[in-house]
């Protein structure tokens, strides 16, 4: 998707451990794609292991060694994204987009709140998306037994699943149910052995940008479909044609996420909001919410507002009652 946006692009790419995220980061970076592309890498322990491994590329990487990204990450992470971008600005780095590929263990949360919160990252960077890659064989094992999985899953803008050549196909479908109960808000993509997907579909995906992914997946949980899975964390969309008061809704918000925050993955939404003739987005990631003014409403478009939500045991009827109390008028 083509955006005016000058910032640079950032793309995380997380999943658990073994998932296959240095053998899907070795195929971008060996692929004639014409893109520059500064890896940051944050790996556990050994140092340079993973740097060995991605071969044969001209690509600038940079490691994080001293502990888990989630961990240490706000302060390490914004002083590299700092020095990558000085160094750009004078000239002894190039690149035009970067990658970051986290540990097998970490929450991708403080990742992409470094992004909305501190200053200097939020001038020079945009995050783009957050690729989440799931081990087709192992998915289901894990997520049973750890919750970073599933919030690995809860936080993907795409969900890359790999392996599948492990499994049956009424494996790859159950897991596949699964991943949508979890997160019906992301696109799902196989690849084998890094192979088979789409350049194009991974990056420049401008999920966490004004022209939010909401306008492309309208159908959303559309099917009311309900799996049952002992997930912890899971989605729902409030779908509404009335338009929200601002005051009320920012009261609203502020209070929810003081209850709430921690177990708010994600949420965006594109709302209609009363006295308001563009659209606007929110994003939030935990604690942190934020809304930025959109394209203009068309004149004859249905001003429906529609906000999807990814945590971990939300109370939806709480959520659903609370933004119905925000809702100014009918439309
Ligand atoms: N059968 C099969 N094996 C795969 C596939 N993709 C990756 N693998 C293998 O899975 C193993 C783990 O892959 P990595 O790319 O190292 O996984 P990772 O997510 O970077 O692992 P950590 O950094 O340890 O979390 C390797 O032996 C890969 O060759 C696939 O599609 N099919």
């Amino acid at each position: 998707m083509l955006t005016t946006d000058p910032r640079l692009p950032v793309t995380l790419l997380t999943g658990f451990l073994g998932s296959g995220k240095t053998t899907l980061l070795n195929r971008i970076l060996k692929e004639a794609h014409g893109q520059r592309i500064a890896v940051i890498e944050n790996e556990f322990g050994e140092v340079g292991v993973d740097n060995d491994l991605l071969l044969e590329s001209e690509e600038q990487i940079v490691e994080m060694n001293n502990g888990c990204i989630c961990c240490t990450v706000r302060g390490d992470l914004t002083r590299i994204l700092g020095e990558l971008v000085a160094k750009r600005a004078n000239g002894t780095l190039h690149f035009d987009r970067v990658l970051i590929e986290t540990t097998g263990l970490a929450d991708p949360g403080p990742v992409a709140q470094t992004f909305l919160v501190e200053p200097e990252v939020a001038q020079a960077y945009r995050l783009d998306a957050i690729l989440t890659l799931v081990d087709a064989k192992h998915a289901m094992a894990q997520l049973d037994q750890h919750e970073i999985a599933q919030e690995q899953v809860g936080f993907a803008d795409r969900l890359l699943l790999t392996k599948t050549d492990l499994v049956s196909e009424a494996e790859k479908a159950a897991l596949i149910a699964r991943l949508v109960d979890i997160n019906g808000r992301a696109a799902i993509y196989e690849t084998l052995q890094g192979q088979g997907v789409d350049l194009a579909a991974l990056l420049d995906v401008n999920s966490f940008s004004l022209e939010s992914v909401l306008e492309r997946e309208p159908d959303f949980l559309a099917s009311g479909h309900h799996h049952h899975h002992n997930n912890a964390i899971s989605s729902f969309a409030f779908t509404t044609h009335g338009e929200f008061d601002p005051a009320r809704l920012d009261e609203f918000f502020g209070a929810l996420v003081q209850v709430y925050g921690e177990d708010m993955l994600r949420y965006k939404g594109l709302l209609a909001v009363t006295g308001q003739a563009h659209q606007i987005i929110l994003q939030g990631v935990h604690m942190l919410v934020a809304t930025n003014v959109g394209r203009p409403w068309a004149e004859n478009e249905a001003r429906e507002s529609r906000i999807v939500f990814i945590g971990r045991n939300l109370p939806r009827d709480i959520f659903e009652k609370g933004l119905r109390q925000c809702i100014g008028k009918p439309w």
